[in-house]
């Protein structure tokens, strides 16, 4: 073996592996096939932020989540069988599982058993930046994973790097874990109250100005928007929850400043314990004055998604702000044909190219909304004229309403933002 082929064999013996993964989905009575299919679509791109690979999908048409192990029995067998004979590493669940089907499904499947909280969790995990954002999510997580003892401990297992205990540890080992886990919640909790009363004064301090906050589902473009408002450097990627820490920016457009920030996208389903610990992040949102509400149109869910959004907005009681609906990705949208060439086209060919129609969107949206919607692509700047406009104009309407006596002509004091970036 020449010194090449050696160094060659060196490397691919010690290449990560990837881990594989099967997804599996309950198709409700009030579910169409490929509803089902987008979410599993959308569960497979959280399973590769993660970093493992989707193998394969099981779907049950099934009313309500089985109480011992989710799945019927025989679809159970169906995926024991398919887990064993390709040795996948572990099954995904896009909904949540209770913990006692959790820790059946695990005794039976014998692999890592995610449910769709849990994939969250983790990625969160991995992707979060600041002392805040990690202290987040790690009380999040360990609330969910309390009552999920035995899971709990397959977990720590494999932190320290040792292997799996598998079928459960001893009833010693359980109580001894639930006391660690409940003191690192008391620990967590007063770290957080801490890092909040810091971030409570920073927010007290930007009274004076008009505050805007980018939202959105996840994936949709916020950060590469922001990016090309502000000229700024926030990590914008193709993965879902690239941005996990909100970003505070001053923003000056046309003779106007105003603070722009980034947050955390939105998600179907997004963690209940995940929401209640990010409350501080998300009183960016929440103490904004006017919402940029960013939706990817290429995504064929984008209804969907918009809806999730507002959902989400109402839950933490920002329900009632002005917001300015963004159509992104344009890009990626076919174009309208004129009439002429759509009379030319087969019912087929105009269904399979699934145009859009702006128009109608522009009119509905404004209608309910209150405010034209732009359409644009963050990616090349198209329409970010327009965008900019409109932003400015909103901005300046806050503006005149939250400090009605604020002359044009005068100038305010902004030097206490100047150490922002
Ligand atoms: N084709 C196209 N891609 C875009 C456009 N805007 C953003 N993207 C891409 O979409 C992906 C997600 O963009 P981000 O800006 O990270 O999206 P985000 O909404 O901040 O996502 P999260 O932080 O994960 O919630 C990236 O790969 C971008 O390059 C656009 O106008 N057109
Ligand atoms: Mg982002």
């Amino acid at each position: 073996m020449s010194k090449y082929t050696r160094k060659l064999k060196k490397l691919i013996d010690t290449a990560p592996v990837e881990e594989t993964a099967v997804l599996v989905a309950l198709i409700k009575q009030n579910q169409s096939e490929q509803e089902v299919e987008e979410h599993l679509d959308e569960l497979a791109f959280l399973t590769e932020t993660l970093g493992a690979k989707e193998v394969y999908r099981f779907t049950q048409r099934l009313e309500k989540p089985d109480v011992r192990s989710f799945v019927g029995s025989g679809k159970l067998e169906e995926i024991q069988a398919y887990v064993k004979h390709f040795e996948v590493d572990m099954v995904i669940f896009d909904d949540d599982l209770s913990p006692s089907q959790m820790r059946n499904l695990e005794n039976e499947l014998k692999v890592q058993v995610y449910d769709r909280s849990l994939l969250i969790l983790d990625i969160f995990l991995n992707r979060a930046q600041t002392a805040q954002a990690k202290t987040q999510v790690e009380l999040a997580r360990f609330q969910y994973l309390l009552p999920r003892l035995t899971r709990m401990w397959t977990h720590l297992e494999r932190q320290r790097g040792g292997t799996a205990t598998r079928g459960g540890a001893g009833e010693k080992e359980i109580e001894t874990d639930k006391r660690i886990i409940r003191n690192q919640i008391t620990l967590l909790k007063e770290k957080l109250r801490k890092i909040e009363k810091q971030g409570e004064t920073q927010r007290k301090g930007r009274k004076g100005i008009v505050r805007v906050a980018l939202v959105g589902y996840t994936n949709v473009g916020k950060s590469t928007l922001m990016n090309l408002v502000t000229k700024s450097d926030v990590l914008a990627e193709n993965k879902l929850f690239a941005t996990v820490d909100s970003t505070v920016r001053k923003v000056v457009l046309e003779n106007i400043s105003f603070l722009l920030s980034d947050t955390v996208g939105f998600i179907r389903k997004l963690p209940t314990h995940l929401i209640e610990s990010f409350k501080s992040t998300l009183m960016e949102i929440k103490e904004s004055d006017l919402l940029v509400h960013v939706v990817d149109i290429s995504h064929p869910g984008f209804e969907d998604h918009i809806a999730v959004v507002n959902q989400t907005l109402n839950e933490l009681g920002a329900g009632d702000k002005p917001v300015l609906l963004v159509f992104n990705k344009i890009d990626l949208v076919p174009k309208m044909p004129s009439e002429e060439a759509l009379m030319n086209m087969s019912e087929l060919e105009v269904e399979e190219a699934n145009y859009l129609d702006l128009d109608r969107l522009k009119n509905v949206y404004t209608k309910k909304m209150g405010i034209e919607p732009v359409f644009m692509a963050a990616q090349d700047g198209t329409n970010i004229e327009t965008f900019r406009k409109s932003l400015v104009s909103q901005v300046k309407k806050q503006h005149k309403k939250i400090y009605p006596h604020y002359l044009e002509s005068e100038t305010y004091d902004l030097s206490q933002f100047d150490d922002m970036e």
